[in-house]
């Protein structure tokens, strides 16, 4: 394994930036730059997702078989699971070059008939944020995913004429987040769709102890341990952590990243034991000491803790529902058993069994409710 170059994260000043929120899964563009040293390259040094990996594994040796490109793939979940890593890992399996852009940068049919029509035979064209596309440049997209062909606009007005265009085949891949506000036809387009879940303590442990060596960190078995079982099953915030708790270790430690190490870092960013942050434990302080519990609505709830909704919503939220601390309810937000006796109070009887939980959708955050 090759050592990559390691890159500080410390203030001009040396201080640390301590607004930023150390378990934030969505990364900055300085992280995302650092990430891409760190991805996995291939299927098989991908851990974790063990259904999404075999799937696209025999969909990718399908492929390769037939010597045609396979079937447009869509990657759905929570920031910071691997959507992007996969994405180019599946285009070095094909061993073809991969085309990336994103929903947002796709205002107008016309940016996608660009992109379109330049792409080769066999190509990987991701499409990060699929969900933020233009609804023009969306029809657009999932009528050359079916057809291989996109009709190029020629003039303005009633002399406009369009003019097909065929396209050689091609893959998308696209990733997204929220897949719940895909619109069917282009959901439908994908003959693939892999969801990908929160990692296990064990598989991000695996993921830190490969990392850990990329970066010539000397850790201990209990320290990577320690940072896994923080890191709310994301490996972007597992990463992240791994470098707090080195420069931990360098700095007021013997330089190994042990046990000691790992939880006094810890201690230093407010990530508890549970990997809750202030933000997650001020959502759960805010249900069960000023509303009872709850229900309470989104907003409220957002005002309470100081924060906007969406990121109450999007960052907070899914893996506290995931882990049982809080439940949607068509009333609003409610406190589970967890939540109370993870604060150290009494749970009230009424607790989690007071409200009915809906079913989430897949990407866990895009239904709201109690507003
Ligand atoms: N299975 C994995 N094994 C090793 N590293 C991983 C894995 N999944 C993700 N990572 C690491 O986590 C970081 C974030 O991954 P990635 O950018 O692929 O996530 P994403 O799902 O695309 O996130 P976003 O939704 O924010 O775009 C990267 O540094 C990547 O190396
Ligand atoms: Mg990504």
């Amino acid at each position: 394994m090759s050592r990559v170059e390691d890159e500080t994260e410390l203030n001009p000043d040396g201080s640390y930036d301590a607004t930023a929120r150390v378990v934030d899964p969505v990364g900055d563009e300085e992280e995302r730059r650092f990430e891409v040293a760190l991805r996995p390259k291939r299927l098989a040094d991908f851990p974790g997702q063990p259904r999404v990996r075999d799937q696209l594994g025999l969909l990718l040796e399908a492929a390769r078989r037939r010597q045609r490109p396979p079937d447009h793939v869509l990657l759905s979940g929570p920031p910071g699971l691997g959507k992007t890593s996969l994405a180019m890992i599946i285009a070095a399996e094909l061993e073809q070059p991969i085309r990336i852009t994103s929903g947002p940068a796709i205002q107008h049919a016309g940016d996608l008939a660009a992109i379109l029509s330049s792409l080769a035979e066999g190509e990987v064209l991701f499409v990060d944020e699929i969900h933020r596309m233009a609804r023009p440049a969306e029809e657009m997209l999932y009528l050359a995913m079916e057809d291989f062909r996109v009709d190029v606009v020629v003039g303005k007005g009633p002399g406009a004429t369009a003019i097909p265009l065929e396209l050689p085949p091609f893959t998308v891949v696209g990733a997204t987040t929220r897949s719940g506000l895909l619109p069917a036809p282009l959901r439908d387009r994908f003959g693939f769709t892999g969801h990908l879940d929160f990692y296990s303590a064990f598989d991000l442990a695996q993921i830190l102890t490969r990392n850990a060596t990329l970066l010539g960190i000397d850790a201990t078995h209990q320290g990577i341990a320690e940072i896994a079982g923080r890191s709310r099953g994301t490996p972007r915030i597992a990463n992240r952590l791994l470098r707090r708790v080195r420069d931990y270790a360098q700095v007021h430690g013997s330089g190994v990243l042990d046990l000691d190490a790992a939880r006094a870092a810890l201690a230093l960013f407010d990530v508890d034991q549970s990997g809750l942050d202030r933000l997650d434990r001020a959502v759960l302080e805010a249900l069960c000491r000023r509303f009872g519990g709850g229900p309470v609505g989104l907003s409220t709830l957002a005002v309470a803790v100081g924060e906007e909704p969406d990121t109450v919503e999007t960052v907070a939220e899914p893996y506290l529902v995931r882990e049982g601390y809080l439940v949607r309810t068509p009333r609003g937000r409610a406190a589970a058993a967890l939540a109370w006796t993870h604060l150290g109070l009494t749970a009230p009887p009424t607790a989690a069994g007071g409200a009915i939980p809906l079913p989430l959708d897949d990407d866990g955050v895009s239904g709201r409710f109690g507003d």
